[in-house]
């Protein structure tokens, strides 16, 4: 089995859906985000301010390469689908999913957030980034998710579950 790596625009979830989709097949979950945190000894917002963006996405980069192509579920930072290298990787070494919330489903999840520096915008940057991004995601997967606001947990793992299943 290829390991399932969850893309998706900040806040949709893919670390709270990729825990809970790890625990559910009894394999091992990574997270980019963590991973980068744990290697640079630096929060990301550390990282940002200290070092910046190219810093990170090189990081970032870097880190996907190093993690399990079989039996693992990945979940990825949202800005991993910005480097084409990336794509790449996740479209031939790992089975990509999409998680695919509205822009104001974003907003409410992740109001006042200050650990996500690109979240820390305007809103006008914001929509305009996350509205950039659906072509970058929708390119390297294999599976779409639409997430609505009654969506649980559970529900969308179960989605995800059964879509992969569909695959075969
Ligand atoms: N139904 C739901 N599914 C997933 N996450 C939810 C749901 N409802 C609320 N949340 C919340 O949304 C917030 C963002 O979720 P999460 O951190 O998993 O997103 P992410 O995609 O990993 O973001 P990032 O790209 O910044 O790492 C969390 O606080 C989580 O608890
Ligand atoms: O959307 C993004 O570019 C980011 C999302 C987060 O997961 C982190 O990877 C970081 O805050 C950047
Ligand atoms: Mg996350």
């Amino acid at each position: 089995m290829k390991s399932i790596c969850l893309v998706g625009f900040m806040g949709s979830g893919k670390t709270t859906i990729g825990k809970e989709l790890a625990k559910q097949l009894h394999i091992d979950f990574y997270d980019t985000d963590v991973e980068i945190e744990a290697w640079r000894k630096m929060s990301i917002p550390q990282i940002f301010e200290k070092e910046g963006e190219e810093y990170f996405r090189q990081y970032e980069a870097e880190i996907l390469r190093k993690l399990p192509t079989n039996y693992a579920i990945i979940a990825t930072g949202g800005g991993v689908v910005e480097r084409k290298e990336n794509r790449n990787w996740i479209k031939e070494s790992l089975l990509g999913v999409y998680l695919k919330p509205t822009f104001d489903i974003i907003s409410n999840r992740l109001t006042d957030d200050k650990s996500r520096p690109l979240w820390n915008k305007q809103e006008e940057e914001k929509r305009e980034l996350f509205i950039r991004r659906i072509p970058l995601y929708e390119d390297c997967v294999k599976i779409s998710i639409d997430i609505k606001t009654e969506s649980t947990v559970k529900e969308t793992v179960n989605t995800i579950l059964n879509s992969i299943n569909d695959l075969k």
